[in-house]
C-alpha cells in the first residue's frame, strides 16, 4: 500500500494490510499515532473506571455485611437464644489470676473500714461479726431500719414463709463436720450437722418442720419446692433480656457511644483528641492499663485501615472493645446438678458473696427465678444472718418462685445455715442450692474466717460449684478493691456486676474481668425481679455504643 497525505479512502483495507500503522509519511503516521494514543488512553480509562467500580462494589458489600452483622448482634441487644447459660460444676478450670496486670497493686485494702462504703451502708452500719458467732440476737431485736420493706425486697410479695433454723449456739469450728458422702437418715444428719457446724447445738430444720407458717401454701406439706404446690408467678425468660434492658445502660452509653465514638468518627485525630478519648475511657472506669491498651490498638488500626467514616470508626471500636472483654473461661453459671438428683445425682451448689449492699440477696433471688424458669428446683440458703431483713428478703424471693428457704436467726452462724441448706437441698433432691452470704466484716481476716468456714463446712457435704462475687458497678474503683480481697479469700468463679443501670461507669466490666481474671457472668440492670441479664461481650458493647 502506498502512503498518501490525509486519511485513507479505504481505512479498513489499509488496516488489514498492516503497513499503514507503522510506515508511510510523517503526517499520516502522526494521525494514526494520535488515534492509537487516544484509543490506548480510552482503554486505560476504561480499565481504571472498571477497577474503581469493582472496588466501590466491594466496599459496599463489606459495609452491607457490617450492617448485617450489626443488626444480627442486635445493635445493642443479645442475639436471640443468648439467655443465661447454665452448666454443671467442674466444667471450667481454675480462673486465671493475672495479678501482675492489676492497675493498683499498692496494699491490700480490707473490707469494711479500709474499703469503699457502699451506697446504702450508712443506714445499716458496719458491725463486726465475731466468729464463731454467738446467738444473742433474736428476731424481736431486729433494727428498725432493717425491716422486710428494704428496697431490695421484691415488690408486692408475701412475707417470707421459709422454715427457720432454731436459735443457734456458738459453733466450735475446730470440730469438723463428719464426712457424709451418702445422706444418712434425716435425724442423724441433723444431729451431725449440729455437732459439726455449730459445736453440737446448731439448730436445723427437719424436712417435716412444723414451723412453716400457716400462710404458706394451704394444705401443703412442708418440704421442697418440688413437693409443694405453689403458684409461681410468671418469669421472663432470660433470653434477649439485654435487648429489653438496653436502655438501662443509657448513662454508660453516653460515655462510649457519644463521647468516644464522636471523637473517633470525626477522623484526622490529633494528640489532643486521642488524649480526650483516653480520658473518657478512664472516666468510664476502664482502668489505666486497659484504657491505654485500647488507645494503642485504636491508633494502630486507625492508621492501618485508613478509618475515615463514622461507620468504620464504630466497627473498629466495637472490635477493639469486644476483644478487650474476651476470655477463654466459660460464662455459664454452674448451677445445674451433677446427674439427676432424683436418681442419686447431686445438686449444684452456688455461693453468692460480696460486700453488703452490693445486691447479693437480690441477685440470689433473681438467679433463682432464672433457674425456676428453666424448669429447675431450687433451695435458697439465707446465710446472710447478719441482717434479719436480708433473711426475710430472701424468703420473699423464695416464696415467689416456690423455692424453699433455709435460714437462721439473726446473728446465727452462717456456716451452720449454709451446711443445713446443702444438707436439706441434697435430701430433698433439688437441682440447685443458692447460698446468700453476708459481707459485713471489718477485716480481711474476719471475712476469711467466715467465708472460709462457710466453704469448708459446705465442702463436708457437697462440692461448691460456683462462687459468684457480686459487685456494685456504681462503686467503681472501691468496689474493685473489695473484689480483690474477696478473690484472695475465696476462689471466685464468676462476677455479677449489679446496678449497671445507675452508672456511667460501665467500663468497670473491662477492669474487673481483667484484674480478677474471672469472667463477668451476669449483669444487674435494675431492681426488678427479672432485671438480671447474661453477660455477653458483643451484645454488651453494642449496647454501650448505642
Ligand atoms: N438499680 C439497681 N439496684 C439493684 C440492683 N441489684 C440490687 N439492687 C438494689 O441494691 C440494694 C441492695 O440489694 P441487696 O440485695 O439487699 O444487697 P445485699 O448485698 O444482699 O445487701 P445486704 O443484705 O445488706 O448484704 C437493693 O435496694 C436492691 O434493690 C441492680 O442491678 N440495679
Amino acid at each position: 500500500m502506498q502512503a498518501r497525505h490525509g486519511f485513507p479512502r479505504e481505512p479498513a483495507a489499509r488496516v488489514a494490510s498492516g503497513g499503514a500503522l507503522f510506515g508511510c509519511d510523517d503526517g499520516r503516521v502522526s494521525t494514526t499515532n494520535v488515534i492509537l494514543i487516544i484509543v490506548a488512553a480510552l482503554v486505560v480509562l476504561a480499565v481504571l473506571v472498571g477497577t474503581g467500580i469493582l472496588l466501590a462494589r466491594r466496599r459496599r458489600v463489606s459495609l452491607a455485611q457490617q450492617e448485617r452483622e450489626d443488626t444480627s448482634a442486635g445493635r445493642g441487644g443479645y442475639r436471640a437464644g443468648s439467655g443465661i447459660s447454665l452448666s454443671s460444676g467442674g466444667t471450667t478450670g481454675a480462673p486465671e489470676h493475672p495479678v501482675e496486670e492489676r492497675t493498683d497493686t499498692q496494699g491490700q485494702p480490707g473490707v469494711g473500714d479500709d474499703a469503699a462504703v457502699p451506697r446504702d451502708s450508712q443506714r445499716r452500719g458496719m458491725v463486726d461479726v465475731p466468729l464463731p458467732s454467738s446467738s444473742e440476737a433474736d428476731d424481736t431485736t431486729v433494727g428498725t431500719d432493717d425491716t422486710a420493706t428494704t428496697t431490695g425486697e421484691p415488690p408486692a410479695a408475701e412475707s417470707a414463709t421459709a422454715p427457720t433454723v432454731p436459735e443457734q449456739q456458738p459453733p466450735a469450728e475446730s470440730e469438723p463436720v463428719p464426712e457424709t458422702d451418702t445422706p444418712a437418715p434425716r435425724d442423724e444428719d441433723s444431729e451431725s450437722t449440729a455437732t459439726a457446724a455449730s459445736g453440737g447445738a446448731t439448730g436445723t430444720v427437719p424436712p417435716e418442720s412444723p414451723e412453716r407458717p400457716e400462710d404458706s401454701q394451704a394444705g401443703a406439706e412442708p418440704g421442697t419446692a418440688a413437693e409443694t404446690e405453689v403458684e409461681v408467678e410468671p418469669i421472663e425468660p432470660s433470653t434477649g433480656r439485654l435487648e429489653r434492658l438496653r436502655g438501662r445502660l443509657a448513662r454508660s452509653q453516653s460515655m462510649f457511644g457519644q463521647s468516644v465514638l464522636g471523637l473517633l468518627g470525626a477522623g484526622d485525630l490529633d494528640e489532643d483528641s486521642w488524649e480526650e478519648i483516653e480520658d473518657t475511657l478512664l472516666m468510664a472506669d476502664l482502668g489505666a492499663t486497659t484504657a491505654s491498651e485500647i488507645i494503642e490498638r485504636l491508633r494502630t488500626e486507625v492508621a492501618a485501615r485508613g478509618v475515615r467514616t463514622p461507620e468504620q470508626a464504630r466497627a473498629l471500636l466495637r472490635e477493639v472493645l469486644v476483644d478487650a472483654l474476651a476470655t477463654t473461661q466459660s460464662r455459664a453459671v454452674q448451677a445445674l446438678p451433677h446427674g439427676d438428683p432424683a436418681d442419686g445425682g447431686k445438686p449444684a451448689v452456688a455461693l453468692v458473696v460480696g460486700v453488703n449492699g452490693t445486691g447479693k440477696t437480690t441477685t440470689t433471688g433473681k438467679l433463682a427465678r432464672v433457674l425456676v424458669a428453666d424448669g429447675r428446683t431450687v433451695l435458697l440458703g439465707a446465710a446472710d444472718t447478719f441482717r434479719a431483713a436480708a433473711v426475710e428478703q430472701l424468703g420473699t424471693w423464695g416464696e415467689r418462685v416456690g423455692a424453699e428457704v433455709v435460714r437462721g436467726d439473726e446473728g446465727a452462724d452462717p456456716a451452720s445455715v449454709a451446711f443445713e441448706s446443702v444438707q436439706r437441698g441434697a435430701d430433698s433432691g433439688v437441682d440447685a442450692i443458692l447460698v446468700d452470704t453476708a459481707g459485713r466484716l471489718h477485716t480481711k481476716t474476719g471475712l476469711m474466717d467466715e467465708l472460709g468456714k462457710v466453704k469448708r463446712v459446705i465442702g463436708k457435704r457437697a462440692q461448691v460449684d460456683e462462687v459468684l462475687l457480686v459487685l456494685d458497678a456504681t462503686t467503681g474503683q472501691n468496689g474493685l478493691a473489695q473484689a480483690r480481697v474477696f478473690a484472695d479469700v475465696v476462689d471466685v468463679t464468676g462476677i455479677v456486676l449489679t446496678k449497671l443501670d445507675g452508672t456511667a461507669k460501665g467500663g468497670i466490666v473491662f477492669q474487673v474481668q481483667r484484674e480478677l481474671g474471672v469472667p463477668v457472668k451476669l449483669v444487674g440492670l435494675g431492681e426488678g425481679a427479672d432485671d438480671l441479664a447474661p453477660f455477653e461481650p458483643e451484645a454488651f458493647v453494642d449496647a454501650l455504643l448505642g
